[in-house]
């Protein structure tokens, strides 16, 4: 029987309506103040035409607080599966031209379907925030509605990758799914996020703020570290979205999406050793050594404001995704400390839920010293990175370029802590301590002794290194698999990669373990 006209009418006519959210006026006042609206952000981020939205015709069920007959299309929420470079994703954007996206029940309701279907279906989740938080007329409803969000972000963590895009307001609660979610974007000027807002800040503790001092991209990337990207502009947040994506598996069961170059390349990049300052006390930037190491272009830095001591991000070698954990030689020396560790902890433990192969490169001077890093819980902080690489079975190869002392190089991946393949450069440090520090421990009586002690000093650390911190005591007690020129590591962390590829490692069962938090 063909529809009747009437029918398709009515059908045509609840689209476009619901389509228009809260309407023209709105996203007009949004697009004279650079936004987009909910939609808009889809549209960007979908191949055009693959996009099937669930819930265009829902409606909340509110009686109270003047509700009733309100009409909030779709409840203040997209959601759907579009498809993203030929692979399926998940994705809500929250309407903030509809009771400003705020979360009422079904609203909730509509999250925790698409959740579950990409749960179901093995696929990724991208969520743009953009909300005035619980809807205040639902009440506890509304409350209800995130546990129901929070507790389907855990069920995925680990099963899919769930990136969350903050493209508005995302105040209090609600800033709790996208803390739950893997990475987090976050658009300069166009958007905040903070737990208690400044009003409330005043009223409690008697403090004076301001929301960019609290709850800015620009703070929350290089002060509190809570997210791991900062967009210029809409566009550009969906950019790095895409981007990021295109590293990631879509589920912990599938394999990420290595294009895997024919050939292994061996050709030495003798550009590397420019790199490297004579003295290994000067600094030099683990950045170019990265970018000389991936395939041109292909270094996406994570959380680069935050622990810049500490360099963590997806790269490509020969086409094979890999994750770069890397201490940088010039912020602290390269040491680790508490906002360090937590930021590679995470890092890796995101890489080896998902598959992705790491590559360590260290040059590591020991933990930070100091009164604010042991009272703030150094040992504790410091031992997530341990705990992270001895309970990853992805695979891992550490490439010691200078220093790699004491339990800071075990923290940064040694063989003994689970890598599979460990290389040095030829001008390697590894030892216990650093060959200065050593002596005038070792040698405190012979030192005080010494006519010119800076110059006894320095002859009895050459020994203390030749002796003790060469690459070749570590590579002959097997700590060390081969001692390498820097020019070919590109080319052997690509065979490395490629015998490793298939690397299966099980553990006894256990529910989980208890990692330092
Ligand atoms: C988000 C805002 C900063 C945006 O300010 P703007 O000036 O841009 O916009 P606005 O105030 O005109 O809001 C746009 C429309 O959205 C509605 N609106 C905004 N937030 C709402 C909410 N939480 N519940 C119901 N409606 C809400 C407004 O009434 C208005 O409706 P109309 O267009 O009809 O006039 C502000 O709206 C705000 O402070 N909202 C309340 C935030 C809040 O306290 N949330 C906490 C809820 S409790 C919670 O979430 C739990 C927890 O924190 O743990």
């Amino acid at each position: 029987m063909p529809i009747s006209k009437q029918a398709v009418e009515e059908l045509e006519r609840r689209r476009a309506a619901a389509t228009l959210g809260g309407g023209q006026k709105k996203i007009d006042a949004r697009h004279n103040k650079g936004l987009w609206s909910a939609r808009e952000r889809l549209d960007a981020l979908f191949t055009a035409g693959t996009f099937q939205e669930f819930g265009l015709h829902a409606q909340h069920e509110s009686r109270q607080f003047g509700m009733e007959g309100k009409d909030l299309p779709g409840d203040a929420v997209v959601t759907g599966v579009g498809f993203i470079d030929n692979r399926p994703v998940a994705a809500f954007s929250q309407d903030f031209t509809v009771a400003g996206g705020s979360l009422g029940s079904k609203h909730a309701e509509k999250l925790s379907l698409v959740m579950d279907h990409a749960e179901l279906s093995g696929v990724p989740v991208v969520g743009f925030n953009d909300s005035g938080g619980a809807r205040i007329q639902e009440g506890v409803i509304a409350l209800s509605g995130y546990g129901q969000v929070f507790n389907r972000n855990v069920r995925l963590s680990g099963v899919v990758p769930q990136i969350a895009v903050i493209a508005g307001p995302c105040a209090g609660g609600a800033a709790y799914s996208p803390a739950l979610m893997d990475f987090i974007i976050m658009i300069r000027g166009g958007s905040e996020m903070f737990i208690c807002g400044p009003e409330v800040i005043r009223g409690v503790t008697g403090q004076a703020t301001s929301k960019d001092e609290i709850g800015s991209a620009d703070v929350h990337a290089s002060v509190s570290g809570n997210i791991h990207f900062v967009a210029d502009s809409e566009q550009d947040a969906v950019d790095i979205v895409r981007r990021l994506l295109s590293y990631l598996p879509s589920n912990n069961m599938s394999e990420p999406p290595h294009q895997i170059a024919p050939e292994v390349d061996l050709t030495p990049d003798p550009g590397i050793e420019d790199i490297l300052p004579e003295s290994g006390k000067v600094p030099f930037d683990v950045k170019d050594v990265i970018n000389r190491l991936v395939d041109p272009g292909t270094f996406l830095e994570v959380q680069r404001d935050f622990a810049k001591n500490m360099v963590v991000g997806f790269g490509r070698i020969d086409g094979i995704v890999v994750g770069f954990i890397a201490n940088q030689p010039k912020e602290l020396a390269g040491c680790l400390d508490i906002d360090a560790s937590d930021k590679g902890a995470r890092f890796i433990r995101f890489c080896n839920a998902f598959g992705i192969p790491i590559v360590n490169l260290v040059d590591v001077p020991g933990f930070l010293p100091g009164v604010r890093q042991e009272r703030g819980g150094i040992i504790r902080h410091g031992a997530k990175m341990l705990f992270a690489y001895g309970a990853t079975t992805v695979p891992k190869i550490t490439i010691i370029m200078r220093k790699a002392y004491g339990g800071a190089f075990l923290a940064m991946c040694s063989r003994d802590m689970g890598a599979d393949i460990v290389l040095a450069w030829p001008a390697a440090e590894i030892a216990v301590m650093g060959a200065e520090g050593a002596v005038n421990i070792l040698y405190r009586g012979d030192l005080e002794k010494a006519d010119d002690r800076v110059a006894r000093s320095r002859e009895l650390a050459d020994e203390y290194r030749a002796h003790f911190a060469s690459p070749y005591i570590s590579a002959g007690k097997l700590f060390v698999h081969d001692v390498i020129m820097p020019s070919e590591t590109r080319g052997r962390v690509s065979l490395a990669l490629r015998t490793l590829l298939s690397k299966r490692e099980t553990r006894p069962p256990k529910k989980h373990g208890n990692i330092p938090l």
